[in-house]
């Protein structure tokens, strides 16, 4: 290891990395201390624990080496390299990234602070990494999961916004995992050991929602036969997750207002004032700001809600997130039964759908078609036909050079027939479903 550090002005000595580590392993978290030219120079314990591995010595490599088991800076290879930006600001640097790890890809935070001698000169670089537990970047049997760029813009959002207490607004079409993404809020927060509540509040009448959200006494309208409380009261200590928000009517949007703005609420027919204690997250797929423009959705409840908006991508622009989607369905689907694949062909057609549906439509697409895989791997047709104008990307350019991402069929040079074979299904079927594509 050498810490001779080229082209700046006082490089840390060896005594000095030595005693930067002492006081790092202290630290819970991995660690690593690094030369302003990128190479590793020492690290913690934490940091040999989950991410050292015997067969990959760190120490004098560099860290995009060992981190993304790239040959160039990650700002060459089209990643943000929070080294530049630290070094540019001065200051500590914050970023999600996909590390390459024992265990395989994992989304991990890296906040890099930059050392500085007396004349303010950048002499070395401490990185702290943390796994992110939100979501995963390899096959997983339950959660979140996802690695395109997309998907990481949210998932970077909701990881600076969970450990707050502020409001977080999921905007999304229906299926991209609004749910999921407000449960992952849940988690991530310090309030991940209490109650997770949701409220699905389209479908909701006015006095159902007042009633639901509040609770009842005893005797408040017929039928209340006993106390009960609200929800609100059940996400004491918790998270409230109101699914659909945009379907509030206008009315119990102003209650809704109320019970934010001053955290009291009382319950139907009660006359005591309760104190609300939740962290708000709320979700919904139709235009806010076209509702409050319209005057269906109140402006002050809007800036109430929307303090940290996190736009949710849906499939069709994280069409990269597919295959990792339909290993982590197939994985789970098949737990503790026969094991259950997807053929090339399979694989690529539903690479190219244009899901309007999202990533319910293409776990619900997979559940049916397991049903027809007799013996275990799923293939074209097994699939439904596609519905007109739902391919993001014709399936058969007419060369198989074709500069488009390489799908099966693209990269078929072979007759319509051969195609036919090679994907599993009969000339007529083949015939059919090029048709219904408008491609025959
Ligand atoms: N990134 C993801 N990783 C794994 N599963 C996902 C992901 N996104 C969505 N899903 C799955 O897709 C389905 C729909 O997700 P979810 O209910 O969270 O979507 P939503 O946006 O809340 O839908 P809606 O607006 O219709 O209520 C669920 O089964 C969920 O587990």
């Amino acid at each position: 290891m050498s810490p001779t550090l080229p082209g700046v002005d006082s490089p840390l000595q060896p005594s000095q990395v030595q005693s930067l580590i002492s006081f790092l392993e202290h630290e819970a978290q991995p660690m690593i201390v690094l030369d302003p030219d990128y190479n590793i120079l020492a690290a913690n314990t934490a940091y040999q624990r989950q991410f050292g591995s015997v067969d990959q010595p760190y120490i004098g490599q560099k860290c995009y080496r060992i981190s993304h088991h790239y040959d160039v800076p990650c700002d060459q290879a089209g990643e943000h390299c929070p080294m530049k930006k630290a070094q540019e600001m001065r200051g500590p640097d914050r970023v999600l990234h996909i590390h390459h790890t024992p265990r395989g890809p994992e989304h991990v935070e890296v906040e890099l602070r930059p050392i500085l001698d007396q004349r303010g000169a950048i002499t070395a670089y401490v990185e702290r990494l943390s796994v992110v537990r939100s979501a995963s970047a390899r096959p997983s049997d339950d959660g979140l999961v996802g690695r395109s760029p997309a998907f990481n813009l949210a998932l970077a959002a909701l990881q600076r916004v969970a450990p707050s207490m502020l409001p977080v607004l999921l905007l999304g079409e229906s299926g991209t995992g609004k749910e999921l993404f407000a449960r992952a809020v849940h988690e991530t927060s310090e309030r991940a050991s209490g109650p997770f509540v949701v409220v699905d509040c389209s479908g909701l009448t006015e006095t159902l929602f007042e009633s639901e959200l509040f609770g009842h006494e005893k005797g408040a309208f017929t039928g209340a036969t006993t106390r009960k409380p609200g929800l609100v009261e059940t996400a004491q200590g918790g998270t409230l997750f109101l699914d659909e928000i945009g379907d509030i009517p206008l009315a119990m949007q102003v209650k809704l207002l109320r019970l934010i703005e001053s955290g009291t609420y009382r319950r139907v027919g009660g006359v005591e004032t309760l104190h609300a204690n939740f962290r708000l997250v709320a979700a919904t797929h139709k235009p806010l700001e076209q509702m409050m423009a319209q005057g269906l959705f109140r402006q002050d409840l809007y800036y109430r809600i929307s303090a940290f908006p996190i736009q949710l991508p849906p499939l069709r622009e994280r069409a990269e997130d597919i295959a990792l989607l339909i290993n982590s369905f197939l994985q789970r689907a098949g737990a503790g039964k026969r094991k259950l694949t997807i053929d090339a062909g399979a694989l690529t057609q539903l690479q190219q759908r244009a899901w309007p549906g999202n990533v319910r439509e293409l776990r619900n697409v997979l559940e049916r078609a397991r049903l027809f895989a007799d013996d275990g791997v799923i293939r074209v047709e097994h699939l439904p036909a596609v519905p007109d104008g739902q391919l993001r990307a014709p399936p058969m350019p007419r060369h198989a050079d074709s500069a488009s991402p390489a799908p099966i069929a693209a990269t078929f040079g072979g007759t319509r027939a051969e195609l036919a074979a090679h994907l599993g299904i009969s000339e007529r079927t083949l015939y059919r479903r090029l048709k219904a594509q408008g491609l025959a």
